[in-house]
């Protein structure tokens, strides 16, 4: 059985910076998988990459079996995004952003409308259905890009920090919708800077440090005994790294320090 997503020596570079830098990136179906890494290790170019948004370099990228860049529209049918940014049709109210994404999947707009009512009161969305999307907090766009993103029931959901700004009843509920989504064998990809969350969420996890994958499986094989925050901090060697950088006793000792 095909993975749900399976990379090959994707690569990246933006001039000379090596973005991505030979990515063996997997994830099985009906996994719950966790893509951290620190600031600037290559997780939105490779998750641009995997749904199409960023042309590779190099590499090979398959979701369900299909080739993304070879095979577009087979790939694209089976995922949804919800991309870093966020970029919504601002002057679309909330419902109508949800029945315009079912129109150019090609689902029924009697059937659109069914689903669409259906995520919008999961979602606690109701009574901002017919605000204009502009005027969303971060929270409600994070909500309605997400019912956006599960409108078509893709196989397989790339979620770039989906939690971001979202208060703490929203993120209840974003992990109920994708506990669900999973259980009943679709796949969630999600990056997050969040380790308790990701820990708690999660079955999977891929680490990237650097442009590559440094550590990738079930979650108790990459946590090997410790919480995944300690194992991030080792496997991306930042264990101590505050003195590493030479900081030592003296690193910032006027902050705090009354002027005289
Ligand atoms: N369009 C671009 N042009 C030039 N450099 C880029 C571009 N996009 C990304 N990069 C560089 O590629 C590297 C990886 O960036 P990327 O955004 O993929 O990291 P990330 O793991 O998502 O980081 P963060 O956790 O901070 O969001 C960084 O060094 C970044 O500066």
């Amino acid at each position: 059985m095909a993975d749900a997503v399976r990379t090959q020596g994707l690569y990246k570079r933006f001039g000379r910076q090596v973005a991505v830098g030979g990515v063996d990136l997997v994830v099985p179906k009906g996994g719950f998988a966790g893509l951290v890494g620190p600031n600037g290790a290559g997780k939105t170019t490779t998750l641009s990459m995997i749904t199409g948004l960023l042309r590779p370099d190099g590499g090979r990228i398959e979701i369900d079996g299909h080739d993304v860049w070879a095979d577009p529209v087979a790939a694209k049918a089976r995922i949804g995004v919800l991309p870093e940014g966020l970029r919504l049709f601002e002057r679309l109210s909330g419902r109508e952003l949800l029945l315009y994404g079912g129109q150019l999947r090609g689902i029924p707009l009697d059937e659109a409308g069914r689903r669409a009512d259906e995520l919008l009161r999961v979602m606690d969305l109701v009574e901002a259905q017919d605000k204009l999307v502009v005027d969303y907090s971060t929270g409600m766009r994070k909500k309605i890009g997400l019912a956006a993103a599960l409108l078509h029931n893709p196989r397989v959901l790339f979620l770039d920090e989906p939690f971001e700004g979202v208060d703490p009843v929203s993120a209840n509920t974003l992990a109920e919708v994708l506990r669900r989504y999973t259980a009943s064998g679709s796949t969630v990809v999600f990056s997050s800077h969040v380790m308790d969350l990701v820990e708690r969420l999660c079955d999977w996890v891929s680490v990237m440090n650097g442009g590559l994958v440094v550590a990738q499986g079930p979650l108790d094989d990459v946590r090997r005994g410790r919480t995944l925050n300690e194992a991030f901090l080792d496997l991306v060697g930042a264990r101590g790294d505050w003195d590493a950088r030479g900081n030592g006793e003296e690193g910032l000792s006027w902050l705090g320090t009354p002027a005289s």
